[in-house]
């Protein structure tokens, strides 16, 4: 259990970040307690593994891939503590190489998409959106990027420190400055933290300025996201919960202490509706947002027994 509420802060922290990474972790994390689990019955093996489940479904409620994560590595079907554990196992490793073959795919099919001369805007700091950037670079594309700073955690600077690895030339700018720059740009790449049944995109509070600019300016909007950040729930109508962050991450507390009339509200994400989303590059393919219902259905369907 040390194990599980490591990982579990260090995702509440976000020493663990990017919804993939926040997913792979959680699935580590079930496989790692089921793997050391002493129980003397399967009654408590089960009690155990929901425990774990829903503690780390608890540490950040707006990335679905980690509830999806979660569920889908804590499966088994075996009433045998031995064979359940190993189901577990198993499931929770499948996971964990699909992500990794997930990041590759949306690389893959993402770059093709991209020309040679290309100005990129990005939004914080999405491994998804940075595979698609990469790999079209390495394919001999003659690309830049401009990088949001993404307040307050400013994970900008990881992308650009990301891209400057890779010797991709980077223009970092305020997120207050998109729509300055949005003439300059071709496309705009994000990733995601959860794409609801009717195509809607949830990701880094400000993602919705960069469609609208983008809409406004008749530049493509382009979202990077595996299969698993699709929202199942959405489809019966639940919400995807916006969370909302400590103040102290936007404003040092002594200097509001003394106003009175003063509220501060840090949410972390935000909501772009589908019509300002030109494509999904997905790990199944490019899709439209009014896709999103079937990649849930069809692609998810194992998940859909639980609403
Ligand atoms: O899974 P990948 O593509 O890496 O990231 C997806 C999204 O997760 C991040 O959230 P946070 O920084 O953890 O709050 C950003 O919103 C990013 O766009």
């Amino acid at each position: 259990m040390q194990k599980v509420q490591e990982t579990a802060e260090k995702i509440r922290t976000m020493e663990i970040r990017g919804a993939g990474r926040i997913a792979k972790a959680a699935a580590e994390a079930v496989r790692d307690y089921a793997t050391g689990l002493d129980v003397a019955s399967m009654e408590e093996f089960s009690a155990r593994i929901r425990e774990v489940s829903n503690f780390l479904i608890s540490t950040r409620p707006t990335a679905v891939s980690l509830p999806n994560a979660v569920k889908l590595s804590s499966k088994y079907s075996s009433a045998n503590v031995e064979e359940a554990r190993q189901e577990i196992i198993e499931n929770a490793n499948l996971f964990i190489e699909r992500a990794d073959k997930a990041l590759e795919k949306i690389g893959k099919i993402g770059s093709r998409r991209i020309q040679d001369g290309d100005v990129i805007m990005t939004h914080c700091n999405s491994h998804a959106a940075l595979s698609i950037i990469t790999k079209a670079f390495e394919n001999g594309k003659d690309i830049s990027v401009i990088s949001t700073e993404s307040r307050p955690r400013c994970q900008g600077l990881l992308t650009i420190r990301h891209l400057n690895d890779f010797g991709i030339p980077t223009t970092l700018i305020v997120d207050s400055a998109v729509r300055y720059y949005m003439k300059d740009v071709d496309k705009v790449i994000v990733g995601a933290d959860a794409i609801a049944a009717n195509g809607a995109l949830v990701n880094k509070i400000g993602t919705s300025q960069l469609a609208l600019a983008a809409h406004e300016a008749r530049k493509s909007f382009m979202v990077a996201a595996e299969t698993f950040k699709f929202s199942p729930s959405t489809i019966v109508g639940n919400p995807i919960e916006i969370e909302e962050r400590a103040v102290d991450e936007i404003v040092d507390l002594a200097v509001i202490s003394e106003l009175s009339h003063v509220q501060v509200r840090n949410p972390a994400f935000d909501f772009t509706p589908a019509e300002y989303i030109d494509m999904i590059v997905t790990d199944i393919g490019i899709i439209p947002p009014a896709m999103a219902y079937t990649v849930i259905k069809e692609h998810l369907g194992w998940e859909l027994g639980e609403i």
